[in-house]
């Protein structure tokens, strides 16, 4: 007889299976975005939110971009802080088994997302806005066609309350009379196009707020993108030597 683990594991994968295949997937492919809470769990995200905060703790977040410039130089407002992590490093492995679930969801939903074929992720980026008001203006994650095809963001915010802390991410989904204002509320996964499809914001935050995210490349696209690159590497060189 199969033991308690080894039933609990497959009946992990069914429901992985019937939440891409029967939720995420269609949601995708009809709405170009799609939430899906409570996605760890609360114990495990309780983890991934301790190795964040001690991330952010240890000073190892890069400054946050300068967001407005007062007069008086010293009023400088920096926006979000990021890290890069690729869930290996010490005191990461809840960081690394969420990466683990987000790519077992990607590779179960591949071939039915869009015309995508994923073929690999960046590392992923740990962000944190202080809450000094800060946001990040409306912009568009890919738009020109550098290989990134889904945007995959895990928020961490325990008692995130909107109408007190601000920072919605409000989502302009092209073409759409919408808009989807997401809340950044703990163990919540959002997946959306990476492409002009959705333009986006994050609106002043009040609160600290604290996000994973994470890219994944379609094939095709990422190889005609560095195929480009070379090009314009090596045109620019020539363009030098001569
Ligand atoms: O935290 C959220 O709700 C999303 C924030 C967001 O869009 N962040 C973001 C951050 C980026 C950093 C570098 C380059 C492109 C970037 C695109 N988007
Ligand atoms: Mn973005």
């Amino acid at each position: 007889p199969r033991s308690n683990r080894a039933k609990s594991k497959e009946h992990k994968r069914l429901n992985t299976h019937k939440l891409v295949l029967q939720y995420i997937v269609p949601c995708m492919n009809s709405y170009g975005l799609c939430i899906v809470d409570n996605f760890l769990g609360d114990r495990i995200g309780e983890r991934v939110v301790q190795e964040v905060k001690r991330i952010h703790q240890s000073g190892n977040m890069q400054d946050g971009q300068l967001v407005s410039q007062k007069l008086n130089k010293s009023k400088a407002i920096r926006g979000d802080k990021i890290a890069w992590v690729d869930g290996t490093e010490s005191g990461c492995q809840n960081i690394g088994y969420l990466l683990t679930r987000m790519d077992k969801l990607i590779t179960c939903a591949d071939g039915k997302l869009d015309k995508f074929k994923i073929s690999g992720r960046h590392k992923a980026m740990v962000a944190c806005y202080p809450g000094n008001g800060a946001g990040y203006v409306k912009h568009v994650d890919n738009p020109n066609a550098d290989g990134r095809c889904v945007t995959c963001i895990y928020y961490l915010n325990k008692n995130w309350n909107a109408k007190e802390h601000g920072g919605l991410l409000r989502i302009f989904p092209e073409g759409k009379s919408y808009v989807a204002d997401i809340e950044p509320l703990f163990d919540r996964l959002l997946l959306f196009w990476s492409d002009r499809r959705n333009p986006h914001e994050v609106q002043p935050s009040y609160a600290t707020r604290y996000a994973i995210t994470v890219w994944y490349f379609d094939s095709e696209e990422r190889a005609e993108a560095k195929r480009k690159f070379r090009d314009l590497t090596a045109n620019s060189q020539e363009g030098s030597s001569s």
